[in-house]
């Protein structure tokens, strides 16, 4: 049953081909056997899922249908979930068990979704392989001496490995897009604003937004339909209709008018990558798309801009953490400048506290204008960049990462070798664009990932091309040797 797809297990659920408690018994016996290799569950909820499992039995027998009732989930343990520990991989928040559920996760659990746990991720989402997680690294189920990216690295080798066939993710900066490419899956970031932040732990907040990781478009595009719209309780959340992301799958693709940035195939792209990604481009012809070169002269801005950004508003978002709300608290303090100080420099790692510091440095008094407002300003030419390419084209396209996953350690002691592989996905933040990555191939048996971008709130353009891309090509229905 682990093979199964999302959507698979929805129309198993319907045709009564077996229980969503026998669906939970057998993946929670799967990830007890298979996750030590992988680490990528923090904690794993068998009561709670056994219940959550049972419910939507009796629902499904009182003739309740919807496509998610009964579907296994999980977490990223950024998402606050009621009463289960909730950690961002911190050891600032070990123990914090959340008050309330996020609205991402009330969604889902409203659908009938059963939660299988809560994933592995870099602390705070901080980082590009999930290896800066208080709880350890997490290793990809495609090769297990190397990273599976991050920050949603345990959500990715979790779908990967066939743990749960699907998972919510976060993305600030390519979080969801780069495990997805590293781990052979198709993961959307939608809109800044399409996905209520409320309950998700805020990293960057002009930048977060979650968003689902599974096998196929057409399993995102399940998931994505019962979490986005509007709420109330996120202001940046937008109030406009959520598209049938399931309807619009099978349209057609002629006419479809790609373009390729002539910056995402220059300098430090692996060529074995381009080539894989130019055979998709290739494969999408075929289908009916025509390609021309557009260009997003502003790009190589980008790494410096979210480097600043992210971190100033990390700098302001984690000064929640003192000590005295949630999570950790230092031992005997002695006053409260020591237990503030004490808690914090215990309670968070190395990475975090890097950026905590420069972002400190980057809003303070006479330099504000020198990095954070210049940032703001870069940011705005890198969408306008992309304005002007989308007024002649449907949608861009180009690689997920420049390089394959990398060894576990091989970039750990130099933080902006690891940044610089964010280099095409954080624009997408920047701009606030939706950007998926969906599998397309192996360089040295290590999975490749394409990137798509589509212009505002076009997320059910993104999830048709994938799956168009995916019911003329097999690269996304391979598994890991071993699981
Ligand atoms: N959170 C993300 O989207 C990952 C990005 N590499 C960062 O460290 O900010």
């Amino acid at each position: 049953m682990h093979q199964l797809t999302l959507a698979e297990i929805a129309r198993g659920l319907a045709a009564k081909e077996f229980s969503a408690e026998e669906l939970t018994r057998g993946l929670l016996a799967r990830i007890h056997q298979l996750d030590p290799q992988l680490n990528s569950f923090i904690t794993i909820t068998d009561d709670l899922a056994l219940e959550q499992a049972k419910a939507a039995d009796v629902r499904r027998a009182a003739g309740e249908q919807g496509a998610l009732l009964g579907a296994p989930i999980a977490h990223k343990d950024l998402f606050c979930t009621e009463g289960v520990l909730t950690s961002c991989a911190s050891k600032i928040l070990d123990g914090f068990k959340a008050p309330y559920d996020a609205t991402v996760v009330a969604r889902l659990k409203a659908a009938g979704a059963v939660s299988l746990g809560k994933l592995n991720m870099d602390e705070f989402a901080m980082g590009s392989s999930n290896e800066s997680s208080h709880y350890g690294a997490v290793k990809n189920p495609w090769a297990l001496d190397r990273v599976p990216g991050g920050s949603s690295g345990g959500s990715a080798a979790a779908v990967a490995a066939r743990l749960v066939p699907a998972a919510t993710g976060t993305d600030t900066g390519g979080s969801i897009r780069q495990p997805a490419a590293f781990t052979n899956l198709t993961g959307i970031k939608p809109t800044y604003g399409r996905v209520s932040r409320w309950g998700m732990i805020a990293y960057a907040s002009s930048l977060d937004q979650g968003g689902p990781l599974a096998r196929t478009a057409e399993d995102c595009a399940l998931m994505l339909g019962a979490i986005a719209g509007f709420d109330p309780k996120d202001s940046t959340s937008v109030d406009a209709p959520v598209d049938d992301y399931l309807a619009s799958l099978n349209q057609p693709l002629a006419g479809l008018r790609i373009g390729l940035p002539k910056e995402y195939f220059g300098a430090g792209l692996d060529s074995r990558i381009a080539d894989a990604v130019l055979a998709a481009v290739e494969e999408l012809k075929k289908l009916g798309a025509t390609v021309k070169e557009v260009s997003l002269p502003n790009m190589q801005h980008a790494i410096p801009a979210y480097y600043v950004i992210a971190p100033a508003e990390a700098s302001s978002n984690l000064s929640r953490f003192d000590g005295v709300r949630f999570g950790y608290r230092c031992e005997n303090p002695q006053n409260l400048e020591d237990l503030y100080k004490r808690s914090r420099a215990e309670g968070f790692g190395s990475e975090v506290k890097r950026r905590i510091m420069v972002g400190t440095y980057a809003l303070s008094a006479g330099y504000y204008d020198a990095y954070y407002l210049k940032a703001q300003k870069i940011r705005r030419l890198i969408r306008n960049d992309f304005t002007a390419a989308f007024a002649e084209v449907d949608l861009i396209l180009g690689p997920t990462t420049p390089n394959p996953a990398w060894k576990l350690g091989e970039k750990n002691n130099d933080p902006v070798a690891q940044y610089l592989e964010d280099i095409y996905t954080i624009t997408a933040n920047l701009a606030g664009l939706p950007g998926l990555s969906m599998p397309a191939g192996f360089v040295d048996g290590l999975p490749v990932g394409v990137q798509l971008l589509a212009p505002y709130f076009q997320e059910s353009r993104l999830l048709n091309v994938a799956h168009q891309y995916q019911q003329a090509t097999d690269w996304h229905k391979r598994a890991p040797a071993g699981f």
